[in-house]
């Protein structure tokens, strides 16, 4: 009998390879083959202005969308000391309030996107208990992790690429095409026995 397929799938690659949109490529083309599925999960993107990058957004899988960080500074009063990034300041109020009540495990949902795991959602506190339960949970989930820098990995992010139960897929410009169609096939497969 062949293995049962993994059920934690964490893509990870270099920034800008491609991880978003492979996820998000992966969902439109299971919605399709399987119409009724219960995605739940949110994504981050880019915000620009004028060609130029100045933030980012937190998007659930149903529409809603809030800032995750900005370079703006107007958008943050001086007197709170805001976590940054690089020059973005990350407003975790907002990433919670979107991203948390899309991670509770609730047995009517069929596949978790978490898209990413990174360093500006691991300000929040909550944020990483929310995925382990997740990942300890028996429903198929689809995440993003970032790469190790310089050798080493975001402390909440060697857990999950540890993981016993995570397939880990590396990306690069070669490969994601193939990539995208193991990891539909492999979440196909998990998909059919729900
Ligand atoms: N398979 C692909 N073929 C052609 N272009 C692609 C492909 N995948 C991604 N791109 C393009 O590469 C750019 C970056 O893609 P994407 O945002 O998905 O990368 P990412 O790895 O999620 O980035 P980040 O590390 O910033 O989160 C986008 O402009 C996207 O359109």
């Amino acid at each position: 009998m062949a293995a049962a397929p993994s059920r934690c799938l964490l893509v990870t690659g270099p920034p800008g390879v491609g991880k978003t949109t492979l996820v998000m490529r992966v969902l439109e083309t299971l919605r399709s083959s399987h119409p009724h599925l219960a995605v739940r999960g949110f994504y981050t993107r880019e915000v620009r202005e004028n060609g130029e990058r100045v933030g980012f957004e937190v998007v659930t899988l149903d529409g809603r969308s809030g800032p995750l960080a900005s370079s703006r500074i107007s958008r943050f009063p001086e007197s709170v000391r805001w976590p940054t990034v690089g020059k973005y300041k990350v407003d975790v109020a907002s990433l919670e309030s979107l991203a948390l009540p899309e991670l509770q495990v609730k047995e009517d949902t069929d596949l978790f996107i978490i898209d990413e795991v990174g360093k500006m959602e691991l300000f929040s506190s909550a944020f990483f208990p929310a995925v382990m339960r997740v990942m300890e949970s028996n429903i198929p989930v689809l995440a993003t992790i970032p790469l190790p820098r310089y050798g080493r990995d975001i402390p909440g992010v060697a857990r999950l690429r540890n993981h016993p139960g995570a397939d880990v897929f590396t990306l690069n410009t070669g490969n994601r095409d193939t990539m995208r169609e193991s990891i539909y096939n492999q979440l196909s497969r998990l998909m059919q026995k729900r």
